[in-house]
Formats: structure tokens, C-alpha cells, sequence
């Protein structure tokens, strides 16, 4: 027989470990390499203009960094995200696909993905479902959460490339981890903020971590 305190744990940590876990995982940035498609395109088009190389990328905005090299550049960067063909053509970030299968197979978790499209939406909402369709397979369209505001979103995890990350809610109930990318990779993080480096670090133990903590 277990004494009352030790029933009262195992069956704690029980039902902790097995809790119910429901992950956003952003799109840009995390799972479709923006920045590198990005950078290809608008070398394509603009091959007399100064460009910025990923390693000297600083900032979320690649419009703004874009501008403050010229003001012509700006409207010249916005152009290339703003082009048919442009979403839809971007290369998965290495370890995205088989971490998102992996992900969604895990028993408790929840996946989903949570991406804000441009206000320009001729072609951009059209082309990141084609893009789940094409790389993740017809059943992640049901997963997909499209808006322009993450924190009226609930879940336990958002695993996002952008550092600042508000909107109407000013007390989301997910824990953003910061996923690093060429632009956020030089910020100092305040604790206890936490980063995952790529797709080929331990997110598994992001997860497990949090389905540990109290809900
Ligand atoms: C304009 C711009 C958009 N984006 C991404 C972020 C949003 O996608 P996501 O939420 O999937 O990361 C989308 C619309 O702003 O394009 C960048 O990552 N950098 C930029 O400079
Ligand atoms: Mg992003
Ligand atoms: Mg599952």
C-alpha cells in the first residue's frame, strides 16, 4: 500500500506528464525561409542594388533595414514579398517538415500553425495554405490559424521568429519561444524568455518541459 502522499504524487505526476499540450508554430521565419527567399528574389530583380547579406540582417522589418540603406529600397523590398509565386516558393527551413510530422504524432500535443498574412492579401493567404498542403500534407490544413493578432490565440507554446510579439491581449496564455533567425540572432533574451536555435535542437524537451509545469 502507498501512503496517502505518495498515491498523491505519483498520481500528480502522472496526470502532469501526460497534460494535454497545444503548440502554435509560426510559419515565416520557422517553418518557410522568408529571409533566404527573400534575398534571392530581390537580387533576381534588382541586381544593380545594394543588398543586405543574412549574416547583416538586424531587426524584424526587412523593409526597414532595406531603407535605411536608401529610401528607394523599401518600396523595392516590398515589392518582392508583395509578387505572386513569392510565399508559395519558399524553401522549408531545414527540419521543419519532419519536426512538424513528428510533432503532430506525438500522443497529448496539438499543432497548430499560426501565421499573420501581409495586408496586401492578393496572393499570400492563397499561397501559405498551398504551401502546408505541398510540404505537410492535405491533413495540416485543418491545423492552420491565420491572423494578424497571436495573442487572442490560447495555447501552451507559440514558437516564433518575431521578438515582440503583442496585440489585443496583453497576458497571452502561451510561453513564447523565441526561434532563432538571422535577425534576432544577436538579442540578449531576458530570463526566463527562451530561445530554440533550429529544428535539429532538442524542441522535444521545450515541450516536456512545459507539460511538466502547472497548466
Ligand atoms: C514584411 C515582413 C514579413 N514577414 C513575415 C511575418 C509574417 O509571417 P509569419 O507570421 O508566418 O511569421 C508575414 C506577414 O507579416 O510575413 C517577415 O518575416 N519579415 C518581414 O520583413
Ligand atoms: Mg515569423
Ligand atoms: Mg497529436
Amino acid at each position: 500500500m502507498l501512503s496517502p502522499s505518495l498515491q498523491k504524487s505519483r498520481c500528480h505526476s502522472s496526470t502532469s506528464n501526460t497534460r494535454r499540450l497545444r503548440v502554435l508554430v509560426d510559419m515565416d521565419g520557422v517553418l518557410a525561409d522568408f529571409e533566404g527567399g527573400f534575398l534571392k528574389k530581390y537580387r533576381i530583380r534588382y541586381p544593380d542594388e545594394p543588398f543586405i547579406g543574412l549574416e547583416d540582417r538586424r531587426g524584424f522589418w526587412v523593409s526597414e533595414q532595406y531603407g535605411s540603406l536608401n529610401s528607394g529600397l523599401c518600396n523595392k523590398a516590398i515589392s518582392i514579398w508583395e509578387s505572386k509565386n513569392f510565399f508559395l516558393e519558399l524553401d522549408p527551413l531545414p527540419g521543419a517538415v519532419e519536426a512538424m510530422k513528428e510533432m503532430a504524432n506525438l500522443e497529448n500535443t496539438d499543432v497548430f500553425i499560426c501565421t499573420s498574412p501581409i495586408k496586401r492579401y492578393h496572393h499570400c493567404p492563397y499561397e501559405k495554405y498551398a504551401w502546408v498542403e505541398k510540404h505537410l500534407g492535405q491533413r495540416f490544413l485543418e491545423q492552420i490559424v491565420l491572423t494578424r493578432d497571436k495573442t487572442v490565440v490560447s495555447a501552451d507554446l507559440l514558437i516564433d521568429d518575431r521578438p515582440d510579439i503583442i496585440g489585443a491581449e496583453p497576458n497571452p496564455t502561451w510561453e513564447h519561444i523565441l526561434f532563432t533567425a538571422c535577425h534576432n540572432k544577436h538579442l540578449k533574451l531576458a530570463p526566463p524568455s527562451r530561445r530554440l536555435p533550429s529544428w535539429n535542437h532538442d524542441w522535444k524537451s521545450i515541450l516536456d518541459s512545459k507539460r511538466e509545469q502547472a497548466p
